[in-house]
């Protein structure tokens, strides 16, 4: 079976830097492809990339053999990608389900199925019960599945997780984590920013390592980690590598 999304060449400077330079790898149904790369490695334009929020300069991305370059972002959201971002920014006077209906509403014009899928994504988050409290009223936590239930609201083909577990406390991360397995299991093909090295091997499939724009390495979980390049690039940062 061919790869969900397939990925050749991307590549976007940003005047004389290179963010991304030719960058190539594959995205399999239903498998989590996990990210990492010290500050600056290009981890958030490649999600830009892929997104529409910018236009690569080269490359090809195919999401099952459509390819999605230069297309704009509400396009390729219908086309079946969706985004979750780190710095979280939900509407905080609006209630959980309506903020769920914000991101519903893009994939179709019925308030109705708007309502239907919202409820049914926060059912797959595990925070039905807090449907008619306030965003405001969320921990951080509940916030970052109001984030992900925002994604899962577009019934994505591709969820891309800009760090999930990035900026709540230890206490907080088992749960994360087993969240985005469930959603595994029920079928959803994630790419996911990680920084957390333990996250990180306990959700990946696979992983890619990004190094000043380049994929210095591409693989299982375990080969990635032991790659030459990897380890040196995360010497130099103060990323825990461990
Ligand atoms: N819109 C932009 N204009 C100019 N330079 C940019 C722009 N976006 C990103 N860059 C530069 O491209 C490089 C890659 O940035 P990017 O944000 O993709 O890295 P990252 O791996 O996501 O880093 P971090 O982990 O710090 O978020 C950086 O040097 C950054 O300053």
């Amino acid at each position: 079976m061919s790869a969900l999304l397939v990925v050749s060449d991307l590549s976007k400077a940003f005047g004389g830097l290179t963010a991304n330079d030719g960058i190539s790898f594959e995205v399999e149904r239903g498998e989590i492809l996990g990210v990492i790369g010290p500050n600056g490695a290009g981890k958030s334009t490649l999600f830009d990339l892929l997104t529409g929020f910018q236009r690569p300069d080269r490359g090809s991305v195919l999401l099952e053999g459509r390819e999605l370059r230069g297309l704009r972002p509400d396009v390729i959201s219908r086309a079946g990608v969706a985004r979750t971002f780190q710095k979280l920014k939900p509407f905080a006077d609006m209630t959980v389900t309506e903020n769920v209906i914000v991101g519903a509403i893009s994939r179709t014009a019925s308030l109705a199925e708007a309502r239907d899928a919202a409820l049914d994504a926060l059912h797959q988050v595990d925070l039905l019960e807090k449907r008619h409290s306030f965003a405001r009223e969320l921990s951080t936590g509940q916030r970052k599945r109001l984030e992900l239930a925002r994604g899962l609201a577009t019934r994505p083909k591709l969820l891309l997780m800009d760090e999930v577990t990035g900026g709540v406390d230890q206490r907080t991360i088992p749960g994360l984590v087993d969240l985005v397995l469930s959603l595994k299991e029920r079928g959803v093909t994630v790419v996911t920013i990680e920084h957390n090295m333990q996250v990180l091997m306990r959700l990946a499939d696979r992983v890619l390592a990004l190094r000043s724009g380049r994929r210095i390495a591409f693989g299982a979980p375990d080969s990635v980690r032991a790659t030459p390049a990897v380890i040196d690039a995360y010497l130099g940062t103060a990323t825990d590598a461990a």
